[in-house]
């Protein structure tokens, strides 16, 4: 399979930026902002539903194949959440309450009991019902801090412990996130997929 453009799926700037600096020049990604602003209801009850359900939509609109990325982080102590809803956790008031509402969740909570994982599914469709898309999962595993740290990224990323750089992912400079990070696993095992070495 080979694409030279491929629409992404995702209203979402710091994921774009990311996708597009992983994928490199021999793929186009447009922003499915350039066909439509309104943003598909993410009804699935896992990564992998809502990640179809996007990229099936954005091809629908734009005619295109399709890439979409659900992500989220899972949070040991709060049994998963917020997960497939981390950027409704605090029902749509954006990053900064997300956070406040996760430190306010841990508080009291000691450090060996703050493990989490990032999680990112990367769905490819070559169209709209596409019998087959092309699923990609990738984990990342840090701890929650006990206050925000970092300019970086975006999200949750001033709040998460990144263990094998003793920093917060948003400490880390964009190339540095961008080959540690779950997205960066996902995007390894798609580009295999896709031939892209
Ligand atoms: O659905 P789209 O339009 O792609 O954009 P979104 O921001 O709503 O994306 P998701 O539904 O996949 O929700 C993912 C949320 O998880 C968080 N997240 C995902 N990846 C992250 C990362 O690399 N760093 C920090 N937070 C991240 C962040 O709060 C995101 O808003
Ligand atoms: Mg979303």
């Amino acid at each position: 399979m080979t694409f030279t453009q491929l629409v992404l799926a995702s209203h979402n700037a710091g994921k774009l930026k990311e996708l597009q600096a992983m994928l490199g020049d021999s793929v186009h990604l447009r922003s499915i902002g350039e066909f439509s602003s309104v943003e598909p209801e993410e009804t699935g009850l896992s990564f992998v539903e809502n990640a179809i359900l996007k990229a099936r939509n954005a091809s629908r609109i734009s005619g295109l194949p399709a890439l979409a990325d659900d992500s989220g982080l899972a949070v040991d102590f709060l049994g998963g959440a917020p997960g497939i809803y981390s950027a409704r956790y605090a029902d749509g008031q954006g990053d900064a309450a997300n956070n406040a509402k996760l430190l306010d969740a841990l508080k009291d909570v000691p450090e060996a009991e703050r493990g989490a994982q990032f999680v990112c599914v990367l769905a490819l469709v070559r169209h709209a019902e596409d019998p087959l898309p092309i699923l990609c999962e990738g984990l990342w595993h840090g701890r929650i801090l006990t206050a925000a740290s970092g300019e970086h990224g975006f999200g949750y990323d001033p709040l998460f412990w990144v263990p094998e750089r003793n920093c917060s992912s948003a400490e880390l400079d964009p190339i540095q996130k961008n080959q540690l990070s779950h997205r960066a696993r996902a995007m390894a095992i798609l580009r295999q997929r896709l031939s892209l070495q």
